[in-house]
């Protein structure tokens, strides 16, 4: 069942470019990677799924909802951290995140207090005294305490120290097993190649990929490096090709008998062929154009 739809979506801010035609599909229950570099559209498309600014043209909805007629429906179904995290300073982090429970009318106060236990994370510090990182963790509990079955995270990860991002992750995981769906944008890719089942990458407000991360990982292209020197002019299907003194690397999708032959007439020390990780094919779609 599909939770998330978003059909051609755009969004322009006067004459400015937020999104020009956004489409992808999240289904019930997937760990979805929203992947893209900065300006690319990623707070844009989800604040307009969030009703938080209209789209230009285009439509999208949520469990069904049309994002625009029945977004405060929407609202009450979703855990939703911005990318900014805006709080009353004058408030202790408990009274933050009771106000919270309280817009969606309802007492997770046990599974706030083990959060911010599992986040380390004091209930009783003033927010106005809380580090970047703490304040995105006061963040985050209001987005999960009230376990809602989506949840919506603009790039959850920034500002959080490395082992705080592990039990953040550890944390996403357990609930995504137990059937919650997320929705998390990033321009982090380990962090999506580790942790979710589908990925869109976004460039210039269109997505130009969208698929499971095994099969965007799997580009049919084998991720070559070489220590030595060889000629590969005379070779087609090479991309990404960096250099150094010490060789090359690059992305290989022709021919690999040519390859070989290529490589027997270079002075080879070594050679290592693997399959892409995400970041390569990340760079690929980036730098294609
Ligand atoms: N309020 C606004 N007014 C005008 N232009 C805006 C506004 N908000 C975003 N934009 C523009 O829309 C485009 C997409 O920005 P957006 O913030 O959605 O990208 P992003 O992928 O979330 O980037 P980042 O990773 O840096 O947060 C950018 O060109 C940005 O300058």
């Amino acid at each position: 069942m599909k939770i998330i739809q978003v059909n051609h979506l755009k969004k322009y801010y006067g004459k400015s470019k937020g999104i020009e035609d956004v489409s992808f599909e999240v289904e019930k229950g997937d760990f979805f990677g929203f992947i893209g570099p900065n300006g690319a559209g990623k707070s844009t498309t989800i604040r307009t799924l969030l009703g938080l600014i209209y789209p230009t043209s285009g439509s999208a909805s949520i469990n069904g909802m049309d994002i625009v007629k029945e977004k405060e429906q929407i609202k009450k179904q979703i855990g939703y951290l911005p990318s900014e995290v805006m709080l009353y300073p004058s408030m202790k982090v408990k009274e933050a995140l009771k106000l919270s429970m309280d817009l969606y009318k309802v007492d997770c106060s046990k599974q706030a207090s083990l959060l911010c236990q599992r986040l380390n994370l004091d209930p009783n510090k003033k927010i106005e005294d809380l580090s970047f990182g703490n304040r995105k963790k006061v963040g985050i509990v209001c987005a999960l305490q009230h376990n809602p079955e989506l949840l919506i995270l603009d790039e959850p990860t920034s500002g959080l120290d490395p082992l705080m991002q592990k039990e953040f992750f550890e944390i996403l995981k357990e609930k995504n097993e137990k059937g919650t769906t997320i929705l998390l944008s990033s321009h982090i890719l380990s962090e999506i190649q580790r942790n979710c089942n589908k990925a869109a990458i976004i460039r210039d407000g269109k997505i130009i990929a969208c698929d499971t991360v095994e099969n965007l990982s799997n580009s049919n292209a084998k991720y070559i490096q070489i220590h030595g020197n060889a000629s590969f002019d005379t070779l087609n299907g090479i991309k990404n090709m960096v250099k150094d003194k010490e060789g090359c690397s690059f992305l290989y999708n022709g021919d690999i008998s040519l390859l070989l032959n290529c490589l027997s007439k270079g002075n080879i020390k070594d050679i290592t062929i693997s399959e892409p990780d995400l970041e390569e094919v990340f760079m690929h779609y980036y730098k294609e154009n």
